[in-house]
């Protein structure tokens, strides 16, 4: 290569034939084209690779991160928010000292009102001087001698301090003097070591206490003043002038000044009275922050109730700069008083994250299963034992989602024995498969008749519950973890989940003893560890009898349309009370829901775990086959597990009304029932008068009318036992034999469950296809293995119920 082919910036070697001289000159000569900034003068000197240039570069960098890094910082949330504090501090310096003034002054004033009510008794003088005006005497006689012994009691006190004082003094002097001569008349040196160290002590606690004391006198005045402001500072609630910001702020937080500013413009008219009469709210609870919100108890005014304010929810919302459904005011423990809960600003858009036994961990049912986070950031443990749910909401929105997390929780307890119901074609439940003891799934009457008898069975179950417990020693009144370990009786968790239950419901066939069974299991069935978790999409009165909406204790409502679907899950009342799911909007707060009975709190609003089983994706597998290992592990078994098996003590229902009738000659219906239900609740309670009525009827005795009140006459009874008992005398032709005790138990729910003649028919409906499991017909001879398929427990041999 030639020189002109050279380009200008290309640095001559040796090589090229040119001397050091010429090399030197060349480079003088060239020009470096360099990439620095305009207007810097070029380093022609220095390549862009030598360590300086490198150095430098290296610098600007690290600088521009570091701009980079601040301005992030400053634009984040909490700096904002500092910020937002900061300038709103600013802007009020004026009036803040103005304040502080003020509450100095008034705070010594304060003091001085306190020391002379102290000094001279003022408030027990006020007390008599009330009693003397109110002709009290003999509490204006207490308030004067209180007066009298307190006095004494002050001067006494003053006397012992003086004593005291005193006494130290004396002993504390003659010391003090003795050492003051030794130090002044005998050299350190000269003195014993020990002495000299104990003076050295001395001097070292002087020269603190002098160091000290002017600096004490320094902050005194100090300490006062922010004592006498602390004590003068406006205690009325509400009013806070270190923090509060205005509305522009109030994504930030919310106060007692926001709360009342709030409330007195929502157009409610005795409110808007108290407000411009100068009243101020009182909080029984102060705003103070509660999980991912904040959470205030007001006392609202006269004529004005928490249900006023509920009906006000969305304007409320408006005025709190909050969304509908973060904003929730609740009737307190009274009407008058008001709860509110406010959610951090968009705090309850996101999901409730990951189910936290999604990869490991077991359950007790007897502690519940987490189903989801609560408004307050809390995770809630689903209770299951002792209690029934109902679940529902539109369609979609996330129900049996819910269920599922439910019942995956369940099915990580190995104790718990799982049934479902699929009133439906939803796959919802496939995966459960291994794990569940039945399962049915299907539009058909087929799944509807096998629902049935699955409620059918657990009625007998509770009934065999009950007189497993009535034989342990202390009579349990429920079953506990304790004895539901016990294999050998049989008291294990069973958790009957129907999906879609209002077509079971609404069955043509079978709804209505569906409906009844169900009933009485949920009355009843809690004490026995027997679960009924129940899903619908439509809690109207016609798809779900009214006395399952009144009797299960965990209501759940995702997204509903009205008041009517609202109070059908939650409970009568609750959408006056502000409890709303109608205010979850459809599909975006999918997942979320609101729940009463799941916590001691009124209510919560759950943002549910969510644990996919969709396109493709299916994290329900892995946990069923842990459960499924679980069991294993434990030695159970999915399949019908034994069960103690108590031969039914015959009850005798005649003898235990004229047992409870204590004797007396007429009893009140009601009475007679209330007190069988005392004596034998596993047997009565949940009898209606209607019950009796029947029971009396088979012995031929009628509730008669005394004074507008039905009652039952003793001497029916005695008539209707003489009777039977001269009836069943061994020589009596066509009872020969058969004792009161021999003579069967009239089922309790009997009354109300006739035959079905179809059991038996051909059923349809699909089971377990997807896990190879035979299919639930009775062509095959086979039926869901139930309660019943016990050796030798009633319905074995034709599945027939009892
Ligand atoms: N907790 C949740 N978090 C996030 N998404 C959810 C949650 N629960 C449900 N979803 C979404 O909502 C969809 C519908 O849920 P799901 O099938 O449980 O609703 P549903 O109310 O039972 O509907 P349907 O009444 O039609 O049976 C799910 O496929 C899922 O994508």
């Amino acid at each position: 290569m030639n020189d002109r082919e050279k380009p200008m910036n290309a640095i001559p070697t040796p090589d090229d034939g040119v001397s050091g001289a010429e090399l030197e000159r060349k480079v003088y000569d060239a020009e470096f084209v360099t990439d620095d900034a305009p207007g810097r003068a070029p380093n022609r000197l220095r390549p862009p690779w030598s360590p300086r240039t490198l150095g430098a570069r290296r610098w600007r960098h690290a600088f521009a991160s570091l701009v980079m890094a601040a301005v992030l910082l400053w634009r984040s949330g909490p700096m904002v928010r500092v910020r937002s504090v900061a300038a709103y501090r600013v802007r009020k310096i004026p009036q803040d000292v103005a304040r502080l003034v003020w509450f100095v002054l008034r705070g010594n004033w304060r003091w001085l009102v306190k020391f002379w009510t102290w000094a001279t008794y003022a408030d027990l003088r006020a007390d008599a001087r009330r009693a003397r005006l109110a002709g009290d005497a003999e509490a204006r006689r207490a308030a004067q001698e209180l007066i009298r012994s307190d006095s004494q009691a002050r001067w006494a006190k003053v006397g012992i301090c003086l004593h005291r004082i005193v006494v130290l003094v004396r002993v504390l002097a003659p010391v003090v003097i003795v050492l003051w001569a030794l130090d002044s008349w005998v050299p350190r040196g000269d003195m014993w070591p020990w002495l000299a160290s104990v003076y050295n002590g001395l001097d070292a606690v002087w020269t603190i206490v002098a160091a000290a004391g002017p600096a004490v006198i320094y902050t005194l005045p100090v300490l006062l003043l922010v004592a006498a402001a602390f004590e003068g500072r406006d205690k009325t609630p509400g009013v806070g002038w270190l923090v509060h910001p205005d509305r522009d702020d109030a994504d930030s937080w919310i106060d007692e000044r926001m709360i009342s500013k709030a409330l007195a413009h929502l157009g409610i008219s005795p409110l808007n009275q108290f407000f411009k009469d100068g009243g101020v709210l009182a909080y029984t609870v102060p705003a103070r922050k509660d999980g991912d919100g904040t959470y205030a108890q007001v006392r609202l005014p006269l004529g004005v109730t928490a249900d006023m304010v509920a009906s006000q929810r969305p304007k409320l919302a408006a005025n709190l700069g909050r969304a509908a459904l973060e904003t929730w005011p609740t009737k307190g423990d009274e009407d008058g008083i008001l709860d509110l809960w406010v959610a951090d600003k968009g705090t309850l858009n996101g999901g409730a994250g990951d189910w936290p036994l999604l990869h490991d961990g077991q359950v007790d049912l007897f502690k519940g299963v987490p189903f989801g986070l609560s408004q307050r950031g809390l995770v809630i443990n689903a209770p299951l034992i002792g209690a029934n749910w109902l679940i529902g909401g539109r369609p979609g929105q996330g129900k049996s989602a819910c269920l599922r997390t439910i019942l995956l929780g369940a099915a990580l307890d190995p104790t718990a024995e799982l049934w479902v119901y699929v009133m439906g074609e939803a796959p919802d439940f496939e995966p459960f498969a291994p794990r569940l003891m039945r399962y049915r799934m299907g539009m058909d009457d087929a799944v509807a008749e096998a629902a049935l008898q699955a409620l059918s069975d657990l009625l007998d179950e509770m009934e065999r519950r009950g007189r497993v417990l009535g034989q342990q020693p202390g009579r349990p009144p429920k079953v506990s973890r304790r004895l539901a370990d016990n294999r050998s009786l049989g008291l294990h968790p069973i958790v009957c989940a129907i999906d879609e239950c209002h077509e079971l419901f609404q069955h043509p066939k079978y709804g209505k003893q569906a409906a009844e069974m169900a009933i009485r299991l949920i009355k009843r069935g809690r004490k026995y560890g027997i679960v009924l978790l129940l899903a619908t999409q439509s809690p109207t009165k016609d798809s779900i009898p009214r006395e399952i909406t009144r009797n299960v204790s965990c209501g759940v409502a995702f997204s509903v349309a009205d008041q009517i679907a609202n109070d059908g899950l939650l409970g009568s009342g609750k959408y006056r009370a502000g409890i709303r799911a109608t205010d979850l909007r459809m599909n975006t707060d999918r997942g979320t829901c609101v729940a009463v009975g799941v916590t001691d709190a009124t209510f919560e609003l759950v943002r549910t775990f969510y644990i996919p089983f969709e396109d493709g994706i299916d994290d329900v597998s892995p946990v069923v086959t842990r459960a499924v290992a679980l069991v294993e592990e434990t030695g159970r078994a999915i399949e019908a597990p034994h069960r103690l098996e108590i031969e039914a003590a015959p009850v005798d229902h005649l003898a235990d009304i004229n047992l409870v009738m204590h004797g007396e000659r007429r009893v009140r219906t009601q009475v007679v029932l209330s007190r069988l239900a005392e004596h034998n609740p596993a047997e009565y309670e949940g009898w209606s008068p209607s019950d009796l009525t029947a029971t009396l009827a088979i012995d031929g005795v009628r509730p008669g009318k005394s004074h507008g009140v039905m009652v039952i006459r003793a001497e029916d009874i005695a008539d209707a036992l003489t009777r039977r008992d001269d009836s069943s005398l061994p020589d009596d032709g066509e009872r020969d034999g058969e004792t009161t005790g021999t003579r069967g138990v009239l089922p309790a729910y009997s009354l109300t469950r006739s035959p079905r003649p179809d059991v038996g028919k051909p059923r349809t409906g699909r089971a377990n296809a997807a896990h190879g499991k035979p299919a639930e017909t009775p062509e095959s001879g086979t039926r869901p293995p139930s309660l019943g398929d016990i050796p030798g427990s009633p319905g074995e041999s034709d599945g027939t119920p009892p």
